[in-house]
């Protein structure tokens, strides 16, 4: 009897080429997706070695953090910067071969967001990408995370890695998810409880009821902010749910290659009895819907609750740096969270900046007006999103609520691009980062759902999702 591995393990040892004594592995890699933010460099070492990509068929290249997102891009980038910096992933994907998405092609979009629609991310896999949010393609079981430049142009050149082994986490969230509470309210939950470190040397396998009743769309927030609790990779057993969602992608494969490979997708699961060094567990059926109150994913709050005391905590460097955050947010222990007043509202991202996202939110503000104060952006995560949406009408829901409807892209997750916040601006954002500057200089940033973004558009202040109408 061969030991019981985790999913994790599983997927690891399919891709090992070579493990040294020392614990160095060489890992196969099944899928490159390439931006314009961390490949330039990496395409200028290839090309001062003479070398070609190993692997042009399994690299994937789009431009997602630069591009403006404002209908006019259509008449070229105004942004210099931005605009050299999309320039040159074009020339370079053109120059290596590889299949580019620019600002004009329906399948352009965020990359986490791009490669699951496209069916190039599957089970399985080993999928890297320059970005540390690629731990999003894990809700397919895939093995996914982030890598730096210099490997960038590593697995450009060889379509393989360098890695150690990781430790295995288990986060097993039991229960059902109540009305109005969602995936991104599960993920901030485990953040804040394990801490942005807790994840540290780890692999997170998500199980439980919660997860496997989730959506692929909650069960990509989920694994997208593995990398904000400071793990490697988050992971889900594929099951039903995940092969609803690739069968038929364009990329997905086809026919008699379909059945072979769903047998072995069958096979992705950790084993009973596997080893997990860490455990940790979650009710969702007491969740409430959760806001981040300071300048770290892990700063969680109940929307019933108050602004913590930074005061009460024993720790003198966590004291001092939480006093710090509240400082930065302009924002006083014991206010109600229902009492702090936005100026911005944010939905998109590779967090949550699908079509499920889009008409989680569209259902809040249906027939509804946006606060005088409050100016609310919706950016569809890619192209294929975008049309989705007007094909169900979203665009117009939000149009007439006074959201603007933009093109797909990063935009303002984080201040690349023309969307940003303005000094002191405080934002209801569903994405995943909400540290100092995030989101434009001085910004002020709150991480929510979708639904808990919605209604903070229309109250001009948070409110309970729960008790909105
Ligand atoms: C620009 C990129 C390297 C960065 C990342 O790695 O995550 C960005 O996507 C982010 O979300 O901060
Ligand atoms: S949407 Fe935000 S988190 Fe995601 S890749 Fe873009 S900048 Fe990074």
């Amino acid at each position: 009897m061969s030991k019981p591995r985790t999913l994790y393990d599983k997927v690891f040892d399919d891709h090992l080429v070579d493990e040294q004594p020392d614990g160095t592995c060489l890992l196969y890699i099944d899928r490159h997706l390439v931006h314009e933010v961390t490949s330039p460099q990496a395409f200028e070492g290839l090309r001062a070695a003479g070398r070609r990509v190993r692997h042009p068929e399994k690299t994937l290249a789009v431009v997602d953090h630069n591009v403006p997102t404002s209908p006019d891009r259509k008449f070229g980038i105004k942004n210099e910067e931005s605009r050299i910096q999309v320039e040159a992933l074009a020339a370079n994907a053109a120059e290596f071969g590889i299949e580019y998405y620019n600002e004009a092609d329906t399948r352009q979009g965020i990359v986490h967001i791009v490669g699951p629609e496209q069916g190039f991310t599957l089970p399985g896999m080993t999928i890297v990408c320059g970005d540390s949010h690629t731990s999003t393609h894990g809700a397919f079981g895939a093995l996914a995370h982030g890598i730096g430049t210099s490997e960038v142009e590593h697995v450009l050149a060889t379509q393989t890695l360098i890695q150690r082994r990781a430790k295995n986490m288990l986060v097993q969230v039991d229960g059902k998810l109540p009305e109005g509470v969602t995936a991104k309210d599960i993920i901030l939950a485990i953040i804040g409880e394990i801490g942005t470190a807790g994840g540290t040397g780890h692999v997170i396998e998500y199980a439980g009821e919660a997860i496997r009743s989730l959506s692929m769309e909650g069960r990509m927030t989920i694994c997208n902010m593995s990398i904000e609790g400071g793990a490697r990779a988050g992971m889900i057993a594929p099951d039903e749910t995940t092969f609803a969602y690739i069968k038929d992608r364009p990329r997905a494969p086809k026919g008699k290659a379909w059945d072979m490979a769903r047998a072995y997708w069958e096979t992705l699961h950790s084993d009973e009895g596997a080893h997990f060094d860490r455990i940790v567990k979650l009710d969702a059926g007491n969740l409430p819907p959760l806001v981040t109150w300071g300048s770290s994913p892990e700063d969680v709050v109940s929307i019933t609750g108050v602004v913590p005391d930074p005061d009460m905590i024993e720790d003198e460097t966590k004291r001092l740096s939480k006093k710090r955050a509240l400082e930065y947010m302009g924002l006083t222990p014991g206010t109600k969270i229902t009492d702090i007043e936005i100026d911005r509202v944010f939905i998109g991202s590779c967090t949550n900046g699908r079509i499920e996202d889009l008409r989680a939110a569209a259902k809040v503000i249906q027939g509804k007006k946006v606060h005088d104060r409050v100016n609310a952006m919706v950016v569809p995560g890619s192209g294929v999103v975008k049309a989705q949406a007007e094909a169900e009408g979203l665009d117009k829901i939000f149009i007439e609520a006074g959201f603007e409807w933009r093109e797909p892209g990063c935009s303002m997750c984080l201040a690349m691009n023309d969307d940003r916040l303005k000094p002191g601006e405080r934002c209801a954002s569903t994405s995943n980062r909400n540290f100092e500057g995030r989101q434009g200089f001085k910004g002020r940033t709150h991480l929510v759902s979708p639904a808990m973004a919605a209604a903070a558009a229309i109250a001009g202040h948070f409110v309970d999702v729960r008790e909105f109408r």
